[in-house]
């Protein structure tokens, strides 16, 4: 290496650093309809009536299908599929057991559109693009946000098979500065500081654990703290455990940011943790490792139950008048 000389020194005092210029983050639309920060409510518009002229009915409930639970779209009757890449402005899923369609059409009389396939962050997709259907569905006249997700169970009561009704979150990509709302605020979706200590309503939370005992699955059902990290990597035994003392009984790696924005824009809002798998809190040399495989067959085991149990309470839930 050179040695260091006199002018050199003087050079290093010299320096003047370029003015700093902050990325633009969240830049990939390339068609000029994105801010950095999202799409404009006029872009999410342009969605909402590119929907509205394909359906005769207005839903009044959305539905997110998790990981493995996209056959709950199968019960809609008078279906009308619409694949995210025929929707002006939707991205696209990547993910195995994300068909990747909107469906709408009739759970018992209530008129619903449902996501077969959401969007993850460890996709390549920014929060606000994961939400986007999200607004998009307040645009189209849905009240009332139902989502599911697979989760791995924490707290050590949860078995696998076991249903979760989400009482609250944790947003802990949310601690680190990653929220769907970041970036300028468009006040016809809500307001710049929306609370969030109501998210998962209560009335909905009741109906569901009344409902669970008239279909006998008391014994499966359970209620708790979710939270989601980043993925796409399941969790270290070290990171489960620091999630365990905070308090979270299950963990996955979506909803909290769609319940934000939902939330946000003032839907009502209710979410099902289908528990998956355990979580390994411990190094023994048997403990199991998480994967997606078995997600998915947990998935398919309960579907039948959860087609019953989510149809019900579509039912239920659109027959009261209710606020967060
Ligand atoms: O879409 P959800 O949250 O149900 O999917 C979970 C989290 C990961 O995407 C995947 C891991 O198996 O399942
Ligand atoms: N961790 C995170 N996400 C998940 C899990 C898990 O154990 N199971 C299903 N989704």
């Amino acid at each position: 290496m050179a040695p260091i000389n006199a002018n050199d020194i003087n050079d290093a005092k010299n320096f003047v650093p370029a003015k700093q210029v902050l990325p633009e983050v969240e830049t990939d639309n390339g068609n000029g309809k994105a801010s950095s920060k999202g799409y404009s409510y006029e872009t999410l518009q342009e969605t909402a009536n590119f929907l509205l002229s394909r359906i005769s009915e207005i839903p009044s409930i959305g539905v997110i299908c998790g990981s493995g639970m996209g056959s709950l779209a199968e019960i809609i009757k008078e279906a009308v599929r619409i694949p995210y890449e025929d929707i002006p402005n939707f991205p696209v899923s990547t993910v195995e057991g994300h068909h990747g369609q909107l469906v709408f059409g009739n759970i018992g009389d209530v008129a619903v559109v449902a996501m077969q396939g959401r969007f993850h962050y460890y996709e390549g997709y920014p929060l606000w693009k994961c939400c986007l259907p999200v607004r998009v569905m307040k645009l189209i006249g849905v009240k009332t946000l139902i989502a599911t997700n697979a989760a791995g169970g924490l707290n050590p009561t949860y078995k696998i098979g076991d249903v979760m009704i989400v009482r609250d979150h944790i947003n802990m990509m949310g601690f680190a500065g990653n929220n769907p709302l970041h970036g300028p605020n468009d006040e016809r979706f809500g307001p710049r500081f929306p609370p969030m200590s109501k998210a998962y309503n209560y009335e909905f939370r009741k109906i569901a654990k009344e409902v669970a005992q008239e279909l006998n699955m008391e014994n499966i059902i359970r209620e708790g703290v979710y939270t989601c990290l980043g993925g796409p990597n399941f969790e270290t035994v070290a990171e489960l455990n620091m999630l365990k003392m905070v308090g979270v009984d299950a963990v996955g790696m979506s909803t909290v940011h769609e319940v934000i924005t939902a939330r946000h824009c003032d839907m009502n809002v209710f979410a099902l943790s289908l528990i998956t798998n355990e979580c390994v809190t411990s190094y023994a040399d048997d403990a199991g490792e998480a994967n997606h495989e078995e997600v998915l067959d947990v998935g398919r085991m309960r579907q039948d139950i959860l087609r019953k149990y989510v149809s019900v309470l579509i039912d239920r839930f659109s027959k009261i008048e209710t606020n967060p």
